[in-house]
């Protein structure tokens, strides 16, 4: 048969346009609607970097907060998605607090079949089973659950002052990779926070549980590119069946989370960690809110249990060993800093019998102003995705009125707002006098969101800070932090990292201190 070569090019060619028609006919929808933004291009919208792995999700976002300077918001495409990006912080305030109804889920999306371990983590919860599981969980969470975890984070951070006296000096001249360190330490100090059970990630950093929760949300091109269109396309990610969480981890973590759950049941073993309330919820169905408000008895099963301890599992771990090892990092590069915090703690420690602890950690106003000048600086969630779920009238800088849509992501940079002058003097400063108690800015405060706002801000919060400033002060107390020839300077972000990461590594030394 003949070919028909002028039948097939028309074809080809027809193919193509409807192509980039399907790709970019959403492309006005900003433009039409009077709402300011940048000239997206096929297929990747105003994210190419992104797509194609030159840039970070915390990179890409805050280089568009930036460049909307004088705007309190604009508009965006990811692929064909067109997306409300916040850049004012009242006004966020006002859209996430007071106006939650209309944006009370994220604009997320894991397939339930594929990932149901991250199916049933809060974050991607929608709707009223959010509420559910919010209430369920909170009362795990409370002040008075946190203080008794306080001694479990103290063996471990013993554990981390002799692994590092044999592990920093043979380290030098390079020193050690710092985030890595600081997973071993949360890694360790989550298992036994939350399981019970000694991690021993820190005696052996090859061990399978390091590993498994490293891969957890494994830093990588392939994962940024999954989450990116799970995110922006649910109905792509159920036909390409994407699944975020690496099939062996899965089996890996419900193996373990089921047998230890099962040697409680049938031991009845009591622990005072987080596995005990969630055995104590499988059980009862509720847990025992402290006089916080009533209880609603609800089923939740194995997998119920298994999703929330690695939900405290990657929650706790990777995001506060970012956390951390920013922390060192900035403690390398200020001296000075690192002294007064040293002399602080010593003080602190000193007041409370020698004790590092819960008491002689909330004494320390010092740490806590440094630390909160490492998460404004350093957020290690850069940006967050709500999804509008009911009409929201706005306003254009212009006048002119328009309606947010449901279903409409609504994105902002935490990142961005962290570093515009608008709401923080000489921004890439690091400075914590910004948090000392005489000096805090009420503009600054309202721009301050590291653990995001409103209804939905991190559960974990408590738990973190509790976490990172017992590690760190250890670490100052024992340790000179100083920089080596192989620290990065100027910093540069890893494109492949969803929390922040150092691209080549966070390199610093540690010099143990001689106690007199
Ligand atoms: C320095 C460490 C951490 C940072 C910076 C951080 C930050 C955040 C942020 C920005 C959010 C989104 C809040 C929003 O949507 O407004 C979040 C949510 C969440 N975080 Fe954290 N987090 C940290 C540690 C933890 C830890 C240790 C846990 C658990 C033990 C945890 C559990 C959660 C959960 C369950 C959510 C979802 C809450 C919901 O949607 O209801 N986080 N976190």
């Amino acid at each position: 048969m003949a070919v028909d070569w002028y039948t097939t090019g028309a074809l080809v060619v027809l193919a193509a346009w409807l192509l980039w028609k399907y790709l970019s006919w959403n492309y006005g929808y900003w433009q039409r609607l009077g709402v300011p933004c940048i000239e997206p291009s096929v297929p990747f919208g105003n994210f190419k970097d992104l797509f194609l792995g030159n840039k970070s999700p915390l990179e890409s976002f805050e280089e568009i907060h930036r460049r909307f300077d004088g705007e309190p918001f604009c508009g965006v495409y990811r692929l064909r998605q067109a997306a409300l990006f916040v850049r004012d912080a009242e006004l966020l305030r006002q859209m996430m607090i007071s106006d939650f109804a209309s944006f009370h889920d994220n604009n997320n999306y894991v397939n339930e079949d594929q990932d149901p371990i991250f199916a049933r983590n809060p974050f991607f919860v929608k709707g009223t089973r959010w509420k559910k599981s919010r209430s369920r969980l909170t009362p795990s969470f409370t002040a008075s659950r946190m203080k008794p975890m306080f001694v479990l984070m103290k063996e471990v951070c013993d554990t981390l002052v002799r692994v590092l006296e044999q592990e920093g000096p043979e380290a030098m001249p390079d020193g050690l990779e710092a985030w890595r360190l600081c997973m071993r330490y949360t890694t360790d100090v989550v298992s036994s926070c939350a399981l019970g059970v000694t991690g021993r990630t820190l005696e052996d950093k090859d061990s399978v549980l390091a590993d498994m929760c490293r891969r957890l949300l494994a830093p990588t091109f392939m994962t940024n590119l999954k989450i990116a269109v799970a995110f922006t396309s649910p109905t792509l990610a159920d036909v390409l069946r994407i699944r975020i969480m690496p099939l062996d981890v899965h089996n890996f973590v419900y193996k373990w989370v089921t047998e230890t759950v099962a040697q409680r049941e049938q031991g009845n073993v009591q622990r005072k960690d987080y596995l005990q309330l969630l055995v104590e919820l499988k059980a009862r169905g509720y847990l025992d809110t402290e006089g916080q408000g009533p209880v609603e008895k609800s089923t939740f099963t194995d997998m119920d249990v298994v999703a929330q301890v690695v939900t405290f599992m990657l929650d706790g771990t990777h995001t506060t060993a970012t956390a951390m090892s920013f922390a060192l990092y900035e403690l390398a590069l200020h001296p000075d800093i690192q002294h007064r915090l040293r002399e602080n703690l010593r003080e602190a420690v000193d007041k409370h019998g020698g004790q590092l602890g819960y008491d002689s950690i909330n004494e320390c106003t010092y740490l806590d102003m440094v630390l909160s000048e490492v998460l404004r600086l350093h957020p290690p969630i850069g940006h967050l995705e709500k999804k509008c779920t009911a009409a929201y009238p706005m306003t254009t800088a212009s006048g002119r009125a328009f309606t947010v849509q449901p279903g409409t992501a609504v994105v902002f940079s935490i990142a961005g707002i962290h570093r515009d002058p608008r709401y923080f003097r000489n921004p890439d400063v690091f400075d914590p006098e910004r948090f000392s108690p005489d000096n805090k800015d009420p503009t600054s405060m309202v721009a301050y969101m590291p653990f995001g706002l409103g209804a939905r801000t991190c559960l974990g919060q408590r738990f973190a800070l509790s976490q990172v400033k017992m590690g760190v002060a250890c670490l100052v107390l024992n340790f000179r932090v100083c920089t080596t020839p192989r620290t990065p300077m100027p910093l540069e972000v890893d494109p492949n990292s969803f929390a922040k990461a150092a691209k080549g590594g966070m390199w610093l030394g540690f010099q143990p201190l001689v106690h007199l």
